[in-house]
């Protein structure tokens, strides 16, 4: 009997599970109508929202346009109750500097030496350039028709900086390419923003999604330096994001992140529970999410946002109609520390695909 009741709850479905399965299937607004607790930053009328004010002399305006973001004194910044140390920025890109990220996660960043979900099962050669094996078929894309997909649409993720291991869950020093520059100095300027003045971008997951992808319940804490913060940017379609607490089934808070959305974990908020369960079209109802459309803002002639052509939008902006894409940002080391040697272990070398494969 005791036996049995034990087995029950060892089966029962925890809190973090059960959000994540109500949401997997949940079709978005207007109808059903949002839950009770789902949190719109973009609308922030929840309790436990609380406006918070960064000190906006972290970041100078100049650097901040640099960046293609606006001067911090302008963004709407949020925190949450019983999260300390979670901030989230509601879309902080001047107009027109979301494309940058966009071309650059399926253009540039796709590119040798980085790291994609491909490479475990196809040749450096095939991989090499996905965006000139794929643009035309996206360009061409029929919606009402079937066509294989491209691998553009096949990427899952992409590795930079030093390349997370997803069989042993290591980062390590023999993996490790240069960290995109433009990726680095966006970082840099939100960590400032944000009271971490020494972070440095050594590590980079760039999730791509699309509308029937999750991503599982995680918590990153591969990082051997958690004092740093670990960022996050979104683009395009959005998602609703859930937050837990340090054990796997505390019961987590679940909330929008849309287009634009930049989101810093730090702190007490460093290492919880979280994942991806949804990913639902703009609110707007739109193709895509309008801060997309928008004309590029006059920049510094120094910015690190280069003006995304006609030509490329076009790939872009198909591809994203349908899809999300979500650039996580890491320190992996502290200033001068370097990673313990290690005793290699056959196991530890051996690397399976099923291994390689996220949730989504
Ligand atoms: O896509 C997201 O918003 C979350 C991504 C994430 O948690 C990760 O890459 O570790
Ligand atoms: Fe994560």
């Amino acid at each position: 009997m005791a036996a049995a009741a034990a087995g029950a709850v060892t089966r029962e479905e925890d809190a973090f599970r059960r959000l994540f399965r109500f949401y997997r299937r949940w079709e978005g607004p207007p109808q059903p109508p949002p839950p009770p607790g789902l949190i719109d930053f973009s609308r922030p009328a929840a309790r436990e929202v609380k406006s918070c004010s960064l000190n906006c002399s972290s970041l100078s305006d100049q650097d901040a346009y640099r960046a293609g973001l606006r001067p911090v004194s302008q963004w709407k910044t949020y925190g949450l109750d019983n999260y300390p140390g979670f901030t989230f920025i509601q879309d902080p890109f001047l107009p027109g500097c979301q494309r940058h990220w966009v071309k650059q996660c399926l253009k540039e960043y796709t590119q040798k030496p980085n790291v994609c979900n491909l490479d475990m099962h196809m040749s450096f050669k095939e991989t090499a350039d996905l965006w000139e094996m794929s643009q035309h078929q996206i360009r061409n894309k029929c919606s009402n028709k079937y066509q294989p997909k491209s691998l553009l649409e096949k990427l899952r993720w992409v590795t930079l900086g030093y390349h997370y291991n997803w069989n042993s869950k290591k980062y390590s020093a023999d993996h490790y390419t240069p960290f995109p520059l433009d990726l680095a100095f966006l970082s840099k300027q939100v960590a400032k923003a944000c009271g971490f003045a020494d972070f440095q971008a050594e590590a980079g997951i760039l999730n791509y999604y699309h509308l029937d992808s999750s991503l599982g319940i995680h918590v990153d804490e591969s990082e051997l330096d958690h004092t740093q913060p670990l960022l996050s940017f979104s683009f395009g379609q959005s998602s609703i994001f859930l937050l837990g607490g340090q054990k796997r089934e505390d019961a987590p808070v679940a909330m929008f992140l849309h287009s634009g959305d930049v989101m810093i974990m730090s702190g007490f908020s460093r290492l919880l529970y979280h994942a991806v369960p949804r990913i639902l079209p703009n609110p707007e109802g739109k193709l895509l999410p309008s801060c997309m459309e928008l004309p590029l803002h006059d920049l510094p002639a120094d910015s690190i946002i280069q003006p995304c052509s006609q030509d490329d939008w076009q790939v872009c902006a198909r591809y994203l109609q349908t899809s999300r894409i979500n650039m996580t940002v890491r320190q992996v080391l502290a200033a001068s520390q370097s990673f313990p040697a290690e005793i290699e272990t056959k196991q530890e070398r051996t690397v399976t695909v099923n291994s390689y494969q996220r949730e989504h």
